[in-house]
């Protein structure tokens, strides 16, 4: 909990300030019946008008300055709580742009989302509750008490036996309430989970015609989420009769029993209205402090799910000093040794150990591998092919060179520098990378070239779309290079995409580039037109196709053939078919494909 309360620190003085006029909001309230009491014993009985409109004024008085007291606080609490919301807010997309992708596998963005927004909401709303409420609630329940006893001890008996009656109903339907308000909330995590992949994958959805399917997974869900929320609301509903029953049975009494006081003498009209008063204000304030047990209670799950994402620590972070502490860094490019730019020495990777937390002393490192034994040299200038079957590994090869996740034994090196002793941002300076699934922000097609380099010059951005064989058609388009790109790129073509992201690959110049299954959207002539216009216009850098067709991968100056996570063969297309029998498999099932085509 520690640190969601250091949230609260910038906002100590409203923090006080809310909850003190709401303190003095209350005491003013208290003093309302005692004052009514006045009007009705003295002013009424005595037929004193002048009193009657004296403390009628006093008593509009209170209630104005209560009711100022009562904006204050309301005001100090929306601005802490919306302060709050929003600090956490960017706390955690901050935090979450930090983690790792093993960290970002394991909580899923659906999750992330429904964190960042739902659970922080419920936090807000707990925080101005905090402030409105919290002491309010319970000082009104005691000062109404003693207020009664002052006024009359024998009739606060009456109290003394509903209020344990009262707090046994409010606890009973707590108990039952708060572990159903935990599950509707999970089942209202769940739908959003489904509105979400139906949302980004609807295109999918109606090509393999699921939407009947999905539609009765979303009904489902739906129906899950209102049999708990009304067996919540069936529970809830009896609340409020019962509490009435309860109210009125202790109003009633209060009148029978104050009747035969007030007919022996020992008791004015005036206090048996306020005694009444203040009963429905301790009864009143009980049901508030119920209503806050439910909202504390799901802010506190909600929390927890906050605190889980600070919690998580990448496990992808620059190499630290045991002695000082300080970060150990290579972020010196000079260091360059020799001409091998890519090296990897017997390297093994496992997902799996990457999200269980390495410092975690039961954490096994013996577990199976999604990628084994894998060893090889790239030379400086190098083109260097990866195919191989679908899960073979080509992709979680290639995102050990940018250092997205670790290796489990053996080592990658860039430059004769283990990728692990680079600072990230240096490391991943060098590296340009196409992922498999191509990513476009909101923004102008000349925008998105430049998330690769912010600085980059209409030149260099015209010149990376060139050789990414993009330029033709976004000059193509009305508005060119300032053509808007829609969320996610929905309004360009897949293979346009991809050369976009290419261009923004290669805006920067990389040392290495990446591309990882790039060209899966493109005909084989532009296909063909790329890798050439790669290899005339970017002559030091060290290039990686990942690819699952041969024909793009076959002039490449060393191909590496994956199966099963492990390197079946290395060498030239030639050797290869002459020594690799998975990738002559490879070459003749794409020939023959390409026969029957
Ligand atoms: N983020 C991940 N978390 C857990 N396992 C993963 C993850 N990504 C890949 N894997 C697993 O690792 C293995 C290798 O996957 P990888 O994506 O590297 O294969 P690939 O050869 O690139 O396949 P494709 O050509 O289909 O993209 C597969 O068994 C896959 O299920």
């Amino acid at each position: 909990m520690k640190q969601l309360t250091g949230f609260l620190k910038p906002y100590t003085r409203l923090l006080i300030i809310g909850p003190l006029f709401k303190l003095f909001e209350a005491i003013l309230e208290l003093f309302l019946p005692f004052l009514m009491s006045k009007v009705i014993d003295i002013g009424v009985a005595n037929k004193d008008k002048n009193y009657i409109l004296v403390t009628g004024g006093i008593m509009l008085a209170t209630a104005v300055v209560g009711v100022c007291c009562a904006m204050i606080c309301q005001y100090s609490a929306s601005l802490v709580s919306q302060g709050v919301g929003t600090d956490i807010r960017n706390a955690m997309f901050g935090h979450i742009g930090t983690l790792s992708n093993a960290e970002l596998d394991k909580f899923g963005t659906a999750s992330l989302i429904n964190r960042i927004t739902n659970d922080i909401n419920q936090v807000q709303l707990a925080v101005a509750m905090l402030i409105r409420l919290v002491i309010r609630a319970p000082f009104l329940c005691i000062g109404g008490l003693v207020m009664a006893f002052v006024i009359d001890i024998k009739l606060s008996i009456i109290m003394i036996i509903v209020l344990p009656v009262f707090v046994l109903i409010l606890s009973i339907t707590m108990m039952k309430t708060v572990p159903l308000y935990r599950a509707v909330q999970n089942k209202l995590d769940q739908i959003a989970l489904v509105l979400r992949e139906n949302l980004s994958g609807v295109r999918v959805i109606r090509a393999f015609a699921r939407t009947d399917y999905e539609k009765e997974r979303f009904g489902r869900r739906n129906r899950e989420y209102s049999d708990k929320a009304v067996r919540v609301g069936k529970v809830s509903a009896l609340l409020n009769p019962l509490t009435s029953l309860v109210m009125n049975f202790a109003i009633g009494a209060i009148i029978w029993f104050g009747s035969i006081r007030v007919n022996a003498g020992n008791m004015a009209t005036g206090e048996v209205i306020a005694f009444i008063g203040y009963v429905t204000q301790i009864l009143a304030a009980l049901i508030v402090i119920s209503n806050l047990v439910v909202i504390f209670t799901k802010a506190y799950a909600s929390a927890g799910r906050v605190i889980e994402v600070f919690e998580t620590k990448p496990s992808i972070k620059n190499k630290v000093n045991s002695k000082d502490g300080k970060e150990v860094i290579h972020n010196n490019i000079e260091d360059i040794s020799g001409d091998i730019v890519v090296e990897f020495k017997d390297v093994s990777m496992s997902y799996r150990m990457n999200s269980e937390k390495k410092d975690d002393p039961g954490h096994n490192e013996s577990g199976g591998s999604d990628i084994e034994h894998i060893t090889f040299r790239v030379s400086r200038g190098e083109t260097i092919g990866i195919i191989g079957g679908t899960g073979s590994g080509k992709s979680t090869l290639v995102n050990l060179i940018p250092r997205f996740y670790d290796v489990k034994t053996g080592c990658v090196m860039i430059d004769g520098i283990d990728v692990r002793d680079y600072s990230l941002d240096v490391l991943r300076a060098k590296v340009g990378i196409v992922p498999q699934k191509t990513v476009l922000f909101t923004g102008t097609i000349a925008e998105n070239i430049r998330w690769g380099k912010e600085d980059a010059t209409d030149e260099e951005v015209r010149k990376a779309a060139e050789i990414a064989q993009a330029a033709e058609f976004i000059e193509s388009m009305p508005d060119g290079y300032e053509t808007r790109i829609y969320r996610g790129g929905v309004n360009v073509s897949g293979g346009q995409r991809q050369r976009i992201t290419i261009a923004r690959a290669l805006v920067r110049k990389p040392e290495i580039l990446i591309l990882d299954d790039s060209f899966n959207a493109l005909d084989f002539v532009t296909d063909a037109a790329l890798r050439k216009a790669i290899r005339l216009n970017t002559k030091d850098m060290t290039t990686f196709i990942v690819s699952q067709r041969a024909s793009t991968i076959r002039s490449a100056d060393q191909i590496i053939v994956m199966n099963e996570g492990e390197i079946a063969g290395i060498g030239k297309h030639e050797d290869l078919l002459i020594n690799c029998d998975v990738y002559r498999e490879i070459c003749q099932s794409q020939e023959m494909q390409n026969k029957v085509l």
